[in-house]
């Protein structure tokens, strides 16, 4: 049968209610809408509408995980639909990489040519189709509701036909697609959805620390790149003597096979548990909790007459010389530091913090404020880590750098991070590293221990500055897996060649930490006491 519409001879046609309209309203390579009128009209819901004002803070420079919060707080969404929003918004920023290239080709534009308020939204409408279990006539008319209303109408036809044509496939054979032609890592990159620089750093430290060879790096990278796309279960730490493993169980946490001090929440807010109101414990990923472990179970060699880690510092960092001194040298916001302090109490030892920033040291008295409460007292100063070798020379016998990095080792935990840092970020970073390290060796008494990690696997932030402390003398490096001990007193599997220690998310589940284990020796030449000085 004939479309009737072809013999109409006048220029224009009826709609469904009998109104006359125009005939480019009906022009045949105009998408038609596959929502019902009453769909048309429906208003946003609240739970995208919230996931939306994310994505525009976060285009804005926001952080996700801060905005989330507030703005599902100030919508007034609640349980589930907080779920649902959060993992729209979230698995939305995550595969942006994925879906902009998706989006390129059903619209037959360039992302950078769609107004961005707009993209956002073919970009929530996109996670719903092809990341969510969200059937997809919901997708469509939910998402063109969303775009009526913060986009336009206008906006809203055009999003209604991109969508269309997206959901007119399944996931993998548009993964293919935008995936065709490119080199091996690009691929990756885009099917995981990670900068391509990331995708080929990650490949060269898997291979660097010895995760990977040359025969399974592609499978282990794809694991690695998988598990960033994963969101984790919250890890909680118990910060000993003030809590314990057994009080996060109760609370509904599920004690951590990987660290002794630690427990999982896979659902619920961590907020909630008392211990962690009160900064007895704290959420903390199961990487950190080990390295700090592993800091103070590491035996120093025992100072001597000739190497005292007491007496050159002088002023507020004075002790009365029978307790060890541990220094975090960059300890903002001070999740490390408050595990140490726990920990120094345990083994004799005070705990001196330090911090660049003065919003951070303010958050570190915060992070501490229930081990003030039972009397474990730490000193926070605020200056640059750099500067402390030299103002403390051999003053400490356990010192943390806990480098700034790239994070690249903490994709997994903070769906925007992947997008924040460039390539050319390295460089400085890794200049601020070898000083902050080197200014760490100065600050160490002979015998004395440095910890240097980073919350990245990058070959360049990890394994070389290590290498050049190690080249410029003064340190030897201790293996750092013999202090990796799991929950049953186990060493942890899977560490790496040694002596540096190198986590991995998709292995441990936890963030891909690095830590390097260095003895301060003894000085030798000319100037070095000797035992008839004594
Ligand atoms: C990886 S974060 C430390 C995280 C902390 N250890 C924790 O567990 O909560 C690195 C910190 O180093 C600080 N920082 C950066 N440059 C510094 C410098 N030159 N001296 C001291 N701290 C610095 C940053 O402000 C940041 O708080």
């Amino acid at each position: 049968m004939a479309d009737e519409r072809d013999s109409r001879r006048d220029n224009s046609y009826r709609d469904d209610k009998g109104r006359q309209r125009p005939q480019s309203r009906r022009d045949p390579r105009r998408q038609r809408s596959a929502l019902r009128p009453a769909d048309r009209r429906r208003a946003a819901d609240p739970a995208r509408r919230a996931a939306y004002d994310v994505l525009r803070a976060v285009d804005r420079g926001a952080y996700a995980n801060l905005e989330l919060p507030r703005i599902l707080r100030s919508a007034g969404v609640h349980g589930r639909d907080a779920a649902f929003a959060t993992e729209l918004a979230y698995g939305t920023v995550r595969m942006r990489g994925l879906y902009d290239p998706i989006i390129e080709i059903a619209a037959g534009r360039p992302a950078t040519e769609i107004d961005p308020p707009v993209l956002d939204t073919l970009r929530l409408g996109v996670h719903q189709l092809l990341g969510m279990r969200v059937a997809s006539h919901a997708a469509a008319s939910e998402t063109v509701a969303l775009a009526r209303s913060v986009n336009g109408a206008g906006a809203a036809g055009f999003v209604n036909a991109v969508l269309r044509r997206v959901s007119e496939r399944p996931r993998e054979s548009w993964v293919a697609e935008v995936t065709a032609g490119r080199d091996r890592d690009e691929a990756l990159a885009v099917e995981f959805s990670h900068p391509a620089w990331e995708v080929r750093a990650l490949r060269t430290a898997l291979l660097a620390h010895g995760a990977s060879t040359e025969e399974s790096v592609d499978g282990d990278l794809v694991r690695l790149l998988a598990a960033h796309n994963d969101p984790a279960a919250v890890a909680l730490v118990a910060r000993p003597g003030l809590s314990d493993v057994a009080e996060l169980v109760e609370a509904g946490a599920e004690a951590s096979a990987l660290s002794p001090v630690g427990a999982r929440l896979e659902s619920g807010d961590p907020g909630a548990i008392p211990a962690v109101r009160q900064t007895r414990a704290a959420v903390q990923d199961e990487g950190s909790q080990l390295l700090a472990l592993a800091l103070a179970a590491a035996p120093v060699d025992p100072a001597d007459d000739a190497s005292p880690a007491v007496g050159a510092a002088g002023g507020d960092l004075d002790t009365d010389g029978s307790e060890e001194r541990w220094l975090d040298l960059c300890a903002g916001p001070g999740g490390k530091t408050a595990l140490l302090a726990a920990l120094g109490a345990q083994q004799g030892a005070v705990v001196f913090a330090n911090e660049i920033s003065e919003h951070r040291a303010d958050l570190i008295e915060q992070t501490l404020r229930a081990a003030t409460d039972a009397g474990i007292e730490v000193m926070v100063g605020v200056g640059d880590g750099r500067d402390l070798g030299e103002e403390e020379p051999q003053a400490f016998d356990r010192v943390l750098v806990d480098a700034p990095c790239t994070g690249l080792g903490a994709l997994r935990r903070r769906p925007d991070a992947r997008w924040r840092r460039q390539l050319g970020d390295v460089p400085d970073l890794t200049r601020l590293q070898g000083e902050l390290l080197a200014s760490a060796v100065a600050a160490t008494r002979p015998g004395g221990l440095i910890a240097y990690t980073t919350c990245s696997p990058h070959a360049a932030e990890t394994r070389v500055v290590v290498d050049d402390a190690v080249r410029r003398g003064d340190v030897e490096l201790v293996d750092a897996r013999t202090y990796f001990r799991d929950a049953e007193g186990r060493q942890v599997d899977g560490l790496g060649d040694g002596p540096t220690v190198q986590l991995w998310t998709h292995l441990h589940g936890t963030d891909s930490m690095f830590l390097a284990l260095l003895r301060k020796t003894p000085p030798t030449g000319p100037d070095a006491p000797t035992s008839e000085d004594s």
